[in-house]
C-alpha cells in the first residue's frame, strides 16, 4: 500500500531530511513511525499526503507512482489519504459538525450526504452529541477526536497521524490511540508518527524507526 523505494528528500535550503530511504507497508496494516526529533517523520509523512515532494527515488501509493501524478490529480489523490495533525487544525470559529464537513465540502458532496456522513464520522469518535459546539468548549482529548472524525469523513484508506497525542494526557493517549486500532480494523492502513515510546511499546505493531533520514538498524 505504501512503498518507498531509495527516497531523498532535499529542501530549497539543501538539508537533506530523507536520504535513501526505503520500506513497505502492506493494505491494512497498521505500524509506528518514530525516531528523534529531526530525523525526518514529519518528512516523510508529507511525501505520502504529496504536501512535498521527494527529491530521487520513488514513492509509490496504493500502485500509484507520486513521482509521475500531475498537479491537476492531486486534489483527487488526497482524499485517499486521512491525515491527523498534533494540534488537530481545527477552525475555531466553526462548530463541530462543520469542522468535521470541511472535506466533503471541498468534493462537492450534497446536503443530505454530508449530514449523513458528518455524524457517522462523529459517532465514531463518540462525539455525536457535540456537533453544535466550537471547538474551544471541548477537551483536548474531544479536540483530537474532531480531527480524527474529519480525517475519516471522506472513508480513506489510508490514514496518516503526525504526533497526535503529544499534547494528551497517557489515558487520552491510549484512547486516541484505541480509536485508530478500530480504524485498523475495519481495513484502514494506518501509519502514526509518535515520540511516545511508552504508549507504543504496549501496542503490538510494527515500528518504523529513523535516524538521520535513513532507517535505523
Ligand atoms: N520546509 C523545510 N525546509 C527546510 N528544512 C526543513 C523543512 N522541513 C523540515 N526541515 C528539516 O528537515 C529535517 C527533518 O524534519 P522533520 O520535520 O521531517 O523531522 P521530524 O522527525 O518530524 O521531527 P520532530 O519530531 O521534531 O517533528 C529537520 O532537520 C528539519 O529542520
Amino acid at each position: 500500500m505504501i512503498n518507498f523505494n531509495q527516497v531523498y528528500k532535499r529542501y530549497p535550503n539543501q538539508h537533506e531530511a530523507l536520504s535513501g530511504l526505503s520500506f513497505h507497508l502492506e493494505r491494512g496494516e497498521m505500524a509506528f513511525l518514530t525516531g528523534h526529533s529531526g530525523a525526518g517523520k514529519s518528512t516523510l509523512l508529507k511525501l505520502i499526503a504529496l504536501i512535498e515532494r521527494s527529491t530521487h527515488g520513488q514513492v509509490i501509493i496504493n500502485n500509484q507512482n507520486l513521482g509521475r501524478m500531475p498537479r491537476w490529480k492531486v486534489p483527487y489523490y488526497r482524499r485517499m489519504i486521512g491525515l491527523v495533525f498534533q494540534d488537530h487544525n481545527l477552525l475555531h470559529d466553526r462548530t463541530v459538525f462543520d469542522n468535521v464537513a470541511l472535506p466533503l465540502i471541498i468534493s462537492g458532496e450534497n446536503h443530505r450526504e454530508i449530514g449523513r456522513r458528518v455524524r457517522a464520522a462523529l459517532d465514531k469518535v463518540g462525539l455525536l452529541g457535540k456537533e453544535r459546539n466550537l471547538p474551544i468548549a471541548l477537551s483536548g482529548g474531544e479536540q483530537q477526536r474532531v480531527g480524527i472524525a474529519r480525517a475519516v469523513v471522506n472513508r480513506p484508506p489510508i490514514l496518516l497521524a503526525d504526533e497526535p497525542t503529544g499534547n494528551l494526557d497517557p489515558e487520552l493517549s491510549q484512547e486516541i490511540m484505541q480509536l485508530f486500532e478500530q480504524f485498523n480494523q475495519v481495513g484502514v492502513t494506518v501509519f502514526i508518527a509518535s515520540h511516545d515510546h511508552d504508549l507504543i511499546s504496549r501496542m503490538p505493531y510494527r515500528r518504523i524507526v529513523l535516524q538521520n533520514g535513513r532507517l535505523a538498524e
